[in-house]
């Protein structure tokens, strides 16, 4: 079966300009492939590349080389040399982000937050805020705080918000990093089961999971990332 999204030879380095053009090689031949229904854990130590490889997976790096192949329209779309708009367009229908923090857009009410992802994928407007309303619920947001902004809202509410934004639409594909970080042990045990939810609907997940107990929770395996240094 086709993977869900896999890469090949992926490499990536890092070039400094204002400290005369040092290269930083930090990715090399990843060769990671996710199947429809599995999590896989991304695993290495501190700085060896976890971010900087979600970061590619997403499409935001270009890749330096390899390919970065998403499970899009039942095609294989290379997001390492994709064009911008086929970027967006496999991001609003097949891949799903879930970053650390919240990029909070200045007035907008969190319920439309949640909301703008599905309504893109044409949920009807009515239907994705029940949807909002109902999950923002499931992660315990009170209801006094789905008409306001996030912006001055806790951490740990702020990463509810983005979570609930993340796993509302039902992305195929889904990426995760640190998604529990700012959480209490109530709220990443939802946030366990979403993710467990989402699998057994066939979602496909690569995460960072610093927290040792949700990793053991969810991960199917885990995908080593190597600092080039020692892989050299
Ligand atoms: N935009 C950038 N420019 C230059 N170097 C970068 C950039 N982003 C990351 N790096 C470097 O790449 C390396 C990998 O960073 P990355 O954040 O991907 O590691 P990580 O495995 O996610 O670490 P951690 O577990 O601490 O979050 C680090 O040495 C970092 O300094």
């Amino acid at each position: 079966m086709i993977p869900a999204l896999r890469t090949e030879g992926l490499a990536k380095a890092f070039t400094l300009h204002l400290q005369g053009g040092t290269r930083i090689p930090v990715l090399g031949g990843v060769d990671l492939a996710v199947q429809r229904g599995e999590c896989v854990a991304l695993w290495g130590p501190s700085g060896a590349g976890k971010s900087t490889l979600m970061r590619c997976l997403y499409g935001n790096y270009g890749a330096g080389t390899g390919r970065i192949l998403l499970r899009h329209r039942g095609e294989e779309l290379d997001l390492a040399t994709a064009d911008p708009r086929a970027v967006i367009e496999a991001r609003r229908e097949t891949l799903g982000y879930v970053s650390q923090f919240l990029r909070v857009i200045p007035r907008v009410a969190t319920r439309d937050i949640v909301a703008e992802p599905m309504i893109a994928r044409g949920v009807p407007r009515e239907e994705a805020l029940a949807r909002a309303t109902a999950l923002l619920r499931r992660l315990n947001l009170p209801d006094r705080l789905h008409g306001l902004p996030p912006a001055t809202f806790s951490g740990g509410e702020q990463q509810r918000v983005n979570l609930a934004r993340g796993f509302a639409p039902g992305y195929p594909v889904l990426l995760l990093d640190e998604p529990t970080a700012s959480l209490d042990a109530a709220n990443r045990a939802i946030v366990v089961a979403l993710i467990n939810e989402a699998k057994a609907q066939g979602t496909a997940i690569v995460g960072i999971f610093h927290d040792a107990e949700v990793r053991e929770a969810v991960a199917d395996r885990l995908f080593d990332v190597l600092p080039q240094q020692d892989a050299a």
